[in-house]
């Protein structure tokens, strides 16, 4: 039996003003299942987490995490947000900075003591970050504070993890390790990945569908689905081109014009 969808959007729509970012977005996620948001600047990948945190209302439609509405089961989630680096002067140690995502669940009661000691150093495991527990987070590269948010995010088990950006500023081999690094927990601890980047390519071994949103239009599907010239080319109402060059996809042509309506579901 299929276990029911942990994301469930329906005929979601959000608009800023006159402005429609999408429109009729149905979309179910499930447990284990990775999706990444794509889109350029400004195309709503941001306010895409936003409502699925319940930071942000719907226009129009209904969107529920874990059976209930959004920002009515924050446990059930894991954020890593958008961020540059720490500051080089930040003392806070990493073990410290990981340590903040398992406190203060429980209901209040602080999980101190052993128990917290032991959660804090097997999160460091997970995340490989157990040689610079003792380190101030300041003194870290990006790929090594990245990996940090990441456990820290993870540390209540979320049955959902909203990543924003976490490859940003990160060099091609701390991307790939951080982008696996998040593809064993979907697919490892089941939980559900909605990572929103710019840059498919270091991810594109762990995602199982892509939500690209372009000018108040989205198309959901499979990689392989969406990552296609006439789709992309149909998106954008303008004609766009998905090269493979060394196995790498790179999208040449696209528009910064803004326009509203409705694409869909790519059909399989
Ligand atoms: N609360 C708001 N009120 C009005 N407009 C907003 C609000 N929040 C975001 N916007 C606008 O909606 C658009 C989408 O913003 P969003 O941050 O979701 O984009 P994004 O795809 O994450 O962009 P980037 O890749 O640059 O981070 C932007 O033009 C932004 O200015």
């Amino acid at each position: 039996m299929n276990a029911p969808p942990i994301i469930s959007l329906k005929r979601a729509t959000l608009k800023y003003g006159s402005r429609t970012l999408w429109q009729d977005l149905n979309l179910e996620v499930l447990p284990g299942e990775f999706l990444a948001v794509l889109g350029a600047n400004g195309s709503g990948k941001t306010s895409f987490l936003k409502i699925l945190l319940g930071q942000a209302p719907l226009s129009a439609g209904q969107v529920m995490l874990d059976g209930a509405p959004a920002g009515r089961g924050s446990r059930t989630i894991g954020y890593v947000p958008q961020q540059k680096g720490f500051p080089a002067d930040t003392a806070l140690r990493a073990r410290d900075l990981v340590g903040l995502g398992v406190d203060g669940h429980k209901w209040g009661i602080r999980l101190r003591g052993k128990a917290y000691r032991q959660r804090v150093d097997e999160l460091l495991e997970q995340v490989g970050a157990a040689s610079y527990g003792k380190i101030p987070v300041g003194m870290l590269s990006g790929g090594e504070q990245q990996r940090l948010r990441i456990a820290q995010a993870i540390a209540s088990r979320p049955k959902v993890l909203l990543c924003d950006e976490p490859l940003l500023s990160l060099d091609l081999n701390h991307q790939k390790e951080v982008s696996a690094l998040v593809g064993r927990q979907a697919k490892g601890n089941g939980t559900a990945v909605v990572f929103v980047t710019h840059e498919i390519n270091p991810i594109l071994d762990h995602v199982d569908r892509v939500l690209y949103l372009a000018g108040g239009r989205f198309m959901l599907g499979t990689p392989s689905e969406v990552m296609r010239t006439e789709v992309l080319s149909e998106l954008y109402g303008t004609r766009v081109e998905v090269l493979e060059m060394d196995g790498r996809l790179v999208v040449v042509g696209t528009p910064d014009a803004v326009f509203d309506g409705h694409a869909g579901e790519v059909a399989a």
